[in-house]
């Protein structure tokens, strides 16, 4: 299995569990952010946790071993929907979504970290959009969400610079709610959200939705996915995922 889900002390866990691929996405995983989803219905709990095995990497993105197949715009579109259109529904969840970033959150990773409404950083973790590396840009809606997040310059050079951050400058660029050394820095952030009641929690997710709703964040999610999947078919976007595969051969 790719990803675990526990519910422990009112947290549901999810836990990308693939740390040999640096914690890549593949289609599993897609399924059991779907399962995730449910359960947080089903079992209303007061936070949910998305993390990743190991203190490598929180994610590597897409597995590229497997969507290096998916060649042209109409291949590559329904992968990048399906993850987009969970990922919104993660991020319009009812109760806050914690990202537990453990080490390394890059493309699709960087995206699924900022669908999220708070990132614990680790202070060895990071974590950029690098898509612009493989001449695509972010496909998940997570560029949408990196500008409703942080300053509209400061996005915009995140993503288009396409490197990795170090976690003093998340913090600097207020990508990270906060850098944490250790499990007891996690600790003490959920010690204090606890002090507050879970039904105020969700009162101000509820705001934030109806913001986001007004506002046709899904339609802009949207947008970024059909753009993405038109770069995703160039000739520069296949050669250069073809150079990582092939870089230690
Ligand atoms: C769908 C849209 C997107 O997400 S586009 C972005 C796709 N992601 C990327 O381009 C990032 C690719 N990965 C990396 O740059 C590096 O692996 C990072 C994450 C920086 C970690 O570096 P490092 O700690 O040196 O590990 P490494 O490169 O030796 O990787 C270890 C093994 O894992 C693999 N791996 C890693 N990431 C992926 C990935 N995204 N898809 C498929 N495989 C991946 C590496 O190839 C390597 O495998 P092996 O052990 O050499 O067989």
């Amino acid at each position: 299995m790719s990803y675990k889900i526990d519910l422990s002390g009112g947290i549901l866990t999810f836990t990308i569990d693939r740390p040999h691929i640096r914690n890549a996405i593949n289609d599993e995983v897609i399924q059991g952010l779907e399962e995730l989803v449910a359960q947080v219905h089903n079992h209303d709990p007061q936070f949910v946790i998305i993390t990743a095995s190991g203190e490598q990497a929180f994610c590597s993105g897409g597995d590229l071993s497997v969507y290096q197949h998916l060649r042209t715009r109409n291949e590559a579109y329904p992968m990048l929907k399906k993850m987009g259109d969970v990922l919104y529904r993660i991020k319009t969840l009812p109760v806050p979504v914690v990202a537990l970033v453990n080490g390394m959150a890059v493309g699709g990773g960087c995206e699924i970290a900022t669908a999220c409404d708070y990132r614990l950083v680790r202070s060895h973790a990071k974590c950029g959009f690098i898509q612009g590396t493989l001449a695509i840009t972010s496909g998940w809606g997570g560029g949408t969400y990196a500008m409703e997040t942080i300053p509209h310059a400061e996005a915009l050079k995140m993503l288009s610079e396409a490197r990795v951050y170090t976690a003093q400058e998340l913090l600097e660029n207020g990508w990270a709610t906060k850098v944490v050394e250790s499990e007891a820095g996690v600790e003490a952030f959920f010690q204090s959200m606890k002090k507050i009641r879970p039904e105020v929690h969700r009162a101000y997710k509820e705001i934030a939705i109806r913001k986001w709703q007004s506002s046709h964040l899904k339609d802009r999610v949207n947008e970024e996915i059909r753009l993405c999947a038109e770069l995703w078919e160039a000739d520069a976007h296949h050669d250069a995922v073809e150079r990582f595969l092939n870089k230690k051969k």
